[in-house]
């Protein structure tokens, strides 16, 4: 199987500047990697750097040292150092990152803010919107909400949304924050019939998955972060 993801050596330090540059050194020596078609799910206490180094890896945070290989075909480009230029290109076509709460522009629809990656990459009004329909079908989201904005959909809603909009552009890394924190059993089922999905077309899928039923379901094997800090 080929590596898609690969992070060695890498630490993060926070620095707060606001108050007498005080520093909260949170990760060292971050040893991972995921192949396509595998899902691996990132495991310890609360506060231990698990969502870091998910941010790390989609360019949220800069890594102070490190190197974070992202392998997309023939080429391989290191996020710790990539020009925001290159973190821009890859979030475009290599990464999806699914964070806990969705992000959406007031006043579009859902089914626009679900069918946006796809349209950023070229495919057609008509065809983005089918696919994102298809998407939030399976996701049971009411068809009356997807012409209205997402910023007055329930908790649960907002998360389905925030996942199809993850998910309809296929890229072969997928990184998911939590992806069914705030839903109900079946809705939960469906999440992790879609995340094996995309493993089984050769995704590669770095995760936290809190709900111990859903890491069971669709995580390869674990790294526990504690082991970084
Ligand atoms: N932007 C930031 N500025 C300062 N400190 C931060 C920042 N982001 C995270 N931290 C700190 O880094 C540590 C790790 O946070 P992180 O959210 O990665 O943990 P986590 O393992 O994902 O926790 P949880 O399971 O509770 O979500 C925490 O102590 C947090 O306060």
């Amino acid at each position: 199987m080929t590596m898609r993801l690969c992070l060695s050596g890498v630490g993060k330090t926070f620095v707060m500047h606001l108050q007498d540059g005080i520093e909260i050194p949170v990760l060292r020596g971050v040893e991972l990697a995921v192949k396509e078609g595998e899902c691996v799910a990132l495991t310890g206490p609360s506060g231990t750097g698990k969502s870091t180094i998910l941010r790390m890896i989609y360019g949220n945070y800069v890594a102070d040292e490190g190197q974070i290989l992202v392998v997309d075909g023939a080429r391989i480009f290191d996020m710790a150092s990539a020009p925001p230029r290159r973190v821009i290109d890859l979030r475009l076509r290599t990464i999806s990152y699914v964070s806990q709460f969705l992000r959406a522009v007031p006043r579009v629809p859902a089914i626009d803010v679900v069918a946006e990656p796809l349209r950023s990459l070229g495919t057609s009004p008509a065809e983005a919107r089918d696919r994102a329909a298809t998407l939030l079908a399976r996701l049971n989201l009411p068809e009356r909400l997807w012409s209205l904005p997402p910023a007055t959909f329930s908790g649960g809603e907002q998360q389905r949304v925030n996942i199809a909009r993850g998910l309809v552009a296929q890229r072969p890394i997928l990184i998911l924050d939590e992806p069914t924190a705030s839903l109900d059993a079946t809705n939960r089922d469906i999440v992790v019939e879609l995340i094996d999905e995309r493993k089984k077309a050769g995704t590669a899928v770095l995760g936290i998955f809190h709900d111990a039923i859903v890491r069971d379901a669709v995580a390869d094997h674990c790294v526990d972060v504690q082991a970084f800090t």
